[in-house]
């Protein structure tokens, strides 16, 4: 819990230049971090690779996802031009930023989320802790107001966070899909 809350500064200084680079003066802390949740993510070792998925491709649901992951490694993000995965190699003390569905969906797709997965290890045993910051489950989520007043056409529709959310755990992982949801 301490961890989680002192995530707080960190979310905070990136949500600001963020929002600066989309022309956002007022941080609306309630829709871009009025949530979090911290997941603690165990990956047995298995020697049968192929008997096991590790995490199956999806992007998160999250404004900014604060990922801190041990010495052992496997988790991919792919690249959205070349659609290559791209190994991110676990770094001593550093934490993996994710762009999530949520900040996609209110920067009017000028942040895009990013897919990514996580292939387990055949000899050690893996632990992550993701920290997602979210909007709140009541928050009605869409192209922020100062990115679409210059007449830029919104990609995506109003949705109810906790909708959006729901729509993402009912089906299976299945790439950047789950924003088909919110697209106009
Ligand atoms: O274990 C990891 O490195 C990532 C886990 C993940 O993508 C998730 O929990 O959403
Ligand atoms: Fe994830």
């Amino acid at each position: 819990m301490e961890y989680m809350r002192s995530s707080k500064t960190v979310v905070k200084k990136l949500l600001k230049i963020l929002m600066n680079g989309l022309n956002v003066k007022e941080i609306d802390e309630s829709i871009l971090m009025g949530s979090k949740r911290i997941n603690l993510n165990y990956y047995p070792k298995c020697p049968n690779l192929e008997l096991t998925v590790g995490v199956g491709r999806h992007s998160d649901v999250s404004t900014l996802t604060v990922l801190l992951q041990d010495d052992i490694g496997g988790l991919y993000v792919r690249n959205i031009d070349s659609m290559k995965w791209v190994n991110v190699p676990p770094v001593k003390g550093s934490l993996v930023i994710n762009v999530g569905d949520a900040l996609q969906i209110m920067s009017n797709g000028k942040y895009k989320s990013v897919e990514h997965r996580v292939i387990t290890n055949g000899n050690d045993n893996r632990i992550s802790a993701p920290i997602f910051v979210n909007p709140r489950p009541s928050d009605i989520i869409g192209p922020l107001a100062e990115v679409v007043e210059n007449g830029e056409k919104p990609m995506y529709k109003h949705v109810l966070y906790s909708d959006y959310v729901k729509h993402f755990f009912r089906k299976a992982h299945d790439g950047k899909a789950t924003i088909d949801f919110a697209k106009v």
